[in-house]
């Protein structure tokens, strides 16, 4: 079956006529439009026949049309209920597809089964949701690959080592799990409508050893960057937080007098011991 028939920004506007929809911005509905970066993320994911692969809001269905045309076991999740049920009529033949309809923040994986192994996540992802949803990814089953769509705002933070103003909690959290294979700089004009900003295609691969932070050290960590103009003693004296000032103490690397966004991944682990 040949799903690769809507990628022209005419047969796009086109469909969105013909199911009677208008592109909701707070949901981050700028539709892929450009064959070469469909082509790229398959690529950059290196989909084979037989992958399970994870989809975050399939829109119109560009990148799940292409996915299950090499063969791919796709898991989507919609939150838009007029594109879910056209995803579920384009591709009603299709055994491959698991589509549910719902939050991806509250469904990260879409219907993805548990026990799962050897997954990839293969998404444009809506932007207000791309921090959250993430940080969910990186809490429980690690896909090996993910092949993200994302601003490129996002994607800075994502990436962003330490020192940077980009430096958050998920470029922690990211950086101590995957590293980035490639960040691919994709212009407004693959997009219908056309966003506001630029985006980044960004393909990540899996450590060897991914290191997931508890859920409580996750806690601390965004508390702490929530004063990230501070010096890290102050904070953790403020938040009096006894386990995070033994952990400072211990850690000749890091001075009192450092702030938040200097400090690396690999010290902010030992935190999580
Ligand atoms: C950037 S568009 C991508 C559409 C399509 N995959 C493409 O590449 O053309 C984002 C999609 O995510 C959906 N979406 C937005 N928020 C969502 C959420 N919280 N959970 C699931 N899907 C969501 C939107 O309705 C939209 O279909």
């Amino acid at each position: 079956m040949d799903f690769n028939g809507q990628l022209s920004p005419s047969k796009t506007t086109s469909i969105l006529r013909e199911i009677g929809h208008s592109p909701v911005k707070k949901l981050g509905q700028n539709f892929l439009i450009d064959a070469n970066i469909v082509r790229k993320s398959l690529e950059l994911a290196e989909i084979k026949k037989g992958d399970l692969v994870v989809e975050v809001g399939p829109g119109l269905g560009t990148l799940t049309g292409a996915l299950l045309n090499e063969g791919a076991n796709v898991y989507a999740v919609e939150l838009d209920k007029r594109l879910h049920a056209h995803i579920a009529e384009t591709f009603k033949d299709c055994p491959n597809l698991n589509l549910i309809w719902g939050d991806a923040v509250e469904h990260p994986l879409a219907a993805l089964p548990k026990e799962a192994k050897n997954y990839k996540i293969v998404a444009n992802l809506p932007y207000a949701i791309s921090t959250i949803w993430l940080e969910k990814v990186l809490s429980g089953n690690l896909p090996q690959k993910m092949t993200l769509m994302l601003q490129k705002e996002a994607a800075m933070r994502f990436t962003a080592k330490n020192s940077s103003s980009e430096y958050s909690p998920i470029s922690i959290f990211l950086n101590s799990a995957y590293k980035v294979k490639c960040a691919h700089k994709v212009s407004a004009s693959c997009f219908h409508p056309r966003p506001n900003v630029d985006s980044v295609l960004l393909a990540l691969e899996i450590l060897e050893t991914p290191f997931v932070f508890k859920s409580e050290t996750k806690e601390l960590i965004r508390k702490i960057f929530s004063r990230r103009r501070k010096q890290i003693f102050s904070i953790l004296k403020d938040l009096k937080d006894e386990r995070a000032l033994k952990w400072l103490e211990n850690m000749p690397e890091i001075k009192p007098s450092d702030r938040p966004e200097t400090i690396a991944p690999e010290l902010w682990r030992k935190l999580d011991k």
